[in-house]
């Protein structure tokens, strides 16, 4: 296998390497994933982004998450995406296409990148979860948590609005709730914290990855979850550990993400990386 070119790029600190499959395309193997986005013995990473033609669109992306897991949305990854094709020349709005949804992205005078992300999914089914509940409102009961209010945002999110985020244990919590058999496909956990009105901080303990410093269907999740619960309006700024991310949200239609997405390096992956043999 001839070596394949990579860009490492992130967002608010969650990082990707983003691999380019538009004119040859790139089979990986979870195992394979696995290598590329360890920290010690890879590149290193949150997700994999690959970049694959799309017939009637600018661009198809797919996530795979670092356990080698495969994501049907990643908004800070969609931001790097844009970026990367903003850059060849692209000009706005980019069409995107990520599984079943269209989303669109623009960049604005600023530098940073706005996408539609899509409409934000509520039924139990579309989550999804395991039996038919107030998605609302969770009956998941752990260690004096409230109950969490659930979000598709073409992956499954569970945000907990807590008085004290500086106070909880997110990644054991996070992992103990990211199983918890309510979620037949796991889900991504967030943890908000109410600091003035429009403004949350928020953590995420995400599926396949574990804590990040930021997640971008998570802050739209989150923002989603708040305006159902009546604690935001129609936009919000979102304070992750790795920066700040402002989401709308009209109480329909898509949710609009927006915020930096920066790159880092380019390089090569070694072929020895990617034999199967090498674990
Ligand atoms: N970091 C992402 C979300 C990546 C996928 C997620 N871990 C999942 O499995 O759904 C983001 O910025 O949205």
């Amino acid at each position: 296998m001839s070596p394949i070119a990579f860009l490492k790029m992130h967002g608010c600190g969650n990082d990707f390497v983003v691999l380019d499959a538009r004119r040859a395309p790139l089979a990986l193997t979870p195992a394979q994933v696995r290598r590329i986005a360890d920290r010690h013995r890879g590149v290193g990473c949150d997700q994999l982004v690959l970049l694959e033609p799309a017939a009637d669109a600018d661009v198809r992306l797919r996530f795979l998450n670092s356990d080698g897991s495969e994501s049907g949305a990643c908004g800070n990854g969609t931001r790097c995406a844009a970026r990367l094709l903003f850059e060849e020349g692209a000009q706005g709005p980019l069409s995107i296409v990520v599984g079943e949804r269209r989303l669109v992205a623009e960049r604005l005078a600023d530098g940073r990148i706005a996408v539609a992300m899509g409409e934000p999914r509520f039924d139990w089914r579309q989550i999804p979860l395991a039996e038919p509940c107030d998605t609302k409102a969770l009956p998941i009961a752990v260690e004096g948590l409230p109950r969490p209010v659930a979000v598709s945002m073409g992956n499954p999110h569970a945000v907990f609005f807590v008085r004290d985020l500086a106070s909880l244990d997110v990644p054991r919590l996070g992992a103990l709730l990211e199983r918890h058999p309510l979620f037949p496909e796991r889900a991504n956990i967030g943890f908000a914290q109410a600091l003035a009105p429009g403004r949350f901080r928020l953590r995420v303990f995400e599926r396949g990855a574990g804590l990040t410093l930021a997640c971008g269907s998570g802050a739209c999740a989150a923002m989603v979850a708040a305006r159902r619960l009546g604690l935001a309006g129609d936009t919000a700024e979102l304070i992750l550990d790795g920066g700040t991310l402002e989401i709308r949200w009209p109480g329909n239609g898509s949710v609009v993400m927006i915020g930096p997405a920066a790159q880092v390096f380019s390089g090569t992956l070694d072929p020895e990386l990617l034999n199967d043999g090498a674990d």
